[in-house]
């Protein structure tokens, strides 16, 4: 296995997207193992409906740049106020970053929700991205057919009614649901965190992600590859599934084999359940999906210190996996 220093490279899974589209039984067993272990997994999209979906995501990659390469006040027009899911764009330091002298050191990201782009909210969309056409909700329609894919056999393996896991991630109804465009310029860093909603679609060409496993209970690396996805289950489907699948723990540093990278770039689409949806949180407290994100974000944007006094940040998982992280 590959290392740096002592980090070694995680030996994730790869999946095939096409095989799972099938409901193919051995490749839902291994999602099964991958999701009740780091939680993460490559998903690769050769042969399947979507075998299109890395080359959209260099085209969005390409219109990023020129995104985060503006001026800072030209992307703060983009700041909608606090209310998270038209907030749009985020700007660096809002949420903390890894380092726990330096909280401003985390990036910045441009956030869509996926229900605004629907609805046409103004604005759920800044102008820059006009000009790609229908890149961005093309790209959406791609991850919502492959997290629905993964629904289906995550409802195989949890022994639960499809309709009913449908029914919680029902795209026509309002959720947090947002596609982030992450951007690191610069050393910028993500803390240590489980995702808040049930599925997350991850790209990234550069190093810097790392992973909690909780079979050597230290950080390992996750390659980045240009074809692949990685893939996690976050809080919201944890829950739902009554804790039986574990939400990955995972950050981005900048040192190590991250450090001859420059500015990084990440596309995650994160799906989150619909609202209105309800289940028991890490303490056993029934809450609802909107008010997981609610609380949830004011932990992504707490110092170190009350972070640290709660279970929200990390969804639960150190008591899982019985190590503080
Ligand atoms: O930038 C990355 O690779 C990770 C992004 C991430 O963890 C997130 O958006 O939740
Ligand atoms: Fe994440």
């Amino acid at each position: 296995m590959a290392s740096d220093g002592q980090i070694p490279n995680a030996s994730l899974e790869t999946l095939s997207f096409a095989a799972l589209e099938q409901k193919d039984a051995k490749e839902i067993s291994k999602l099964a193992a991958a999701s009740t272990s780091a939680g993460f997994f490559y998903l690769d999209f050769k042969g399947s409906k979507v075998d299109k979906l890395p080359e959209m995501k260099r085209d969005l990659l390409k219109v990023m740049e020129s995104y985060f390469n503006q001026p800072l006040d030209v992307k703060l027009q983009d700041y909608k106020g606090h209310s998270k899911r038209g907030q749009v764009f985020v700007r660096k330091g809002t949420f903390s970053g890894v380092d726990r002298e330096k909280q401003e050191e985390s990036f910045e990201h441009l956030a869509i929700g996926s229900y605004d782009l629907k609805m046409n909210v103004a604005g759920a969309l800044p102008a820059l991205f006009h000009e790609a056409g229908k890149l961005v909700p093309e790209y959406i329609a791609a991850c919502e057919h492959v997290v629905r894919s993964l629904l289906s056999c995550y409802g195989y393996i949890l022994n639960m009614s499809e309709s009913d896991l449908q029914k919680h991630h029902d795209q026509s109804v309002e959720s947090e649901t947002i596609l982030a465009l992450l951007s690191y310029p610069g050393r910028l860093t993500h803390q240590k965190h489980t995702d808040l909603g049930s599925l997350t679609v991850l790209f990234s060409d550069q190093w810097g992600l790392q992973v909690f496993s909780p079979s050597t209970s230290g950080w390992e690396w996750v390659e980045p590859r240009e074809e692949q996805a990685v893939i996690n289950v976050g809080d919201g489907l944890r829950f739902i599934s009554g804790k039986k699948l574990f939400s990955s723990v995972h950050r981005v540093v900048r040192e190590g084999r991250a450090s001859s990278e420059g500015h990084r770039y990440s596309i995650a689409y994160l799906l989150r359940p619909a609202d209105n949806t309800t289940f028991l949180d890490a303490e056993g407290v029934e809450t609802t999906a909107k008010e997981l994100a609610e609380s949830k974000y004011n932990s992504y944007a707490a110092s170190h210190a009350e972070q640290d006094k709660s279970s929200v940040l990390m969804g639960g998982m150190e008591k899982t996996f019985g190590v503080r992280v």
